[in-house]
């Protein structure tokens, strides 16, 4: 029997496939929000379809700030996907998240600056709800995971994301520590604002690689975050493969499957045709009802 989830993977950097896919092809998907970081890995493990996307591109061609993360959140829509599994890597702001560590995050802050962040605007003016922006229950499923590839987990982290590609100067690292962050990278928003947009329950998991640079000597670079993802990057894969066949049977309805309900604000006769054309698949459910 086929499974009613499929599941989408973001790898960060350092993980640019995964494990045990079967039938896996990797499938070039149009996105009217222009192109997505790369094809898209597509199989499945058991009986779950599996789409996997490296979020900066195979060999890693794109910066965090130049990510198209509309065409990235709609093209694994478009493949079906109900669910969205993403990686990053992250550096801690707790001496007690250590390099080497899982962290499932919980909360966001985003410090990004002008990224596209919604596929909503004038025509179809749209306010989704971010106050718990992660899926709880893939949140669980991911520690769970986590703990049976033997890793080393923290939960209820808070992620904040600046707009890099820089690290971060000593002042802010500080200043994102007094804000109560755990854990800094540069990705996952708006990326989990897209995922909410899109109506896919969407969870995160941080893999820390470094300490940024609020510890006294201390500083990152990219040497030091490869090292750490090297190290860590069989533990991310079987993260991958413990979630995908943990998966209950059913699928429960999860209320982000319709967080559009109530957030569009534009009378009907005040839509933007174009706009709506390009929302075919993110609003799906809402637009083509009868699909
Ligand atoms: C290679 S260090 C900085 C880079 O790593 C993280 O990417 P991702 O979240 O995709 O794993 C961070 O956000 C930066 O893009
Ligand atoms: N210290 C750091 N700051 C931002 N992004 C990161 N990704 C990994 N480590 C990071």
């Amino acid at each position: 029997m086929v499974s009613p989830w499929t599941i989408g993977i973001i790898g960060g950097s350092g993980l640019y496939a995964i494990d045990g896919l079967e039938d896996a092809q990797w499938i070039p998907i149009e996105s009217p929000w222009g192109k997505p970081s790369d094809e898209i890995l597509c199989g499945r493990i058991g009986e779950v379809r599996v789409r996997f996307l490296p979020r900066h591109g195979r060999g890693h061609p794109i910066s965090p700030g130049e990510l198209n993360m509309r065409a990235n959140i709609d093209a694994l829509k478009r493949t079906g996907c109900t669910d969205i599994l993403a990686i990053s890597a992250v550096g801690s702001l707790r001496e007690q998240i250590e390099p080497g560590r899982f962290a499932v995050v919980e909360q966001f802050i985003d410090m990004t600056r002008g990224r596209p962040s919604s596929f909503y605007g004038s025509g179809f003016v749209t306010h989704v709800s971010m106050a718990d922006p992660v899926c709880p229950r893939l949140s669980e499923m991911a520690t769970k995971a986590i703990s049976k590839a033997k890793g080393k987990v923290a939960t209820g982290a808070t992620y904040v994301a600046i707009e890099g590609p820089q690290f971060s100067t000593r002042a802010e690292s500080h200043m994102f520590r007094d804000w109560g962050a755990d854990v800094i990278g540069m990705t996952a928003m708006p990326e989990a604002k897209l995922a909410r947009e899109a109506e896919l329950p969407y969870a995160l998991v941080g893999m820390v690689t470094d300490y940024d640079c609020w510890r006294e000597g201390d500083a990152v670079d990219v040497a030091q975050v490869v090292a750490q993802m090297q190290q860590n990057s069989q533990l991310a894969r079987d993260l991958v493969t413990n979630f995908v066949k943990a998966l209950p049977k059913e699928r429960e309805p999860s209320p982000i499957d319709n967080a559009l309900d109530d957030a569009v604000i534009t009378a009907p006769d005040k839509h933007d045709p174009a706009l709506i054309s390009r929302l075919d698949a993110v609003a799906a459910r809402l637009l083509n009802p009868e699909r």
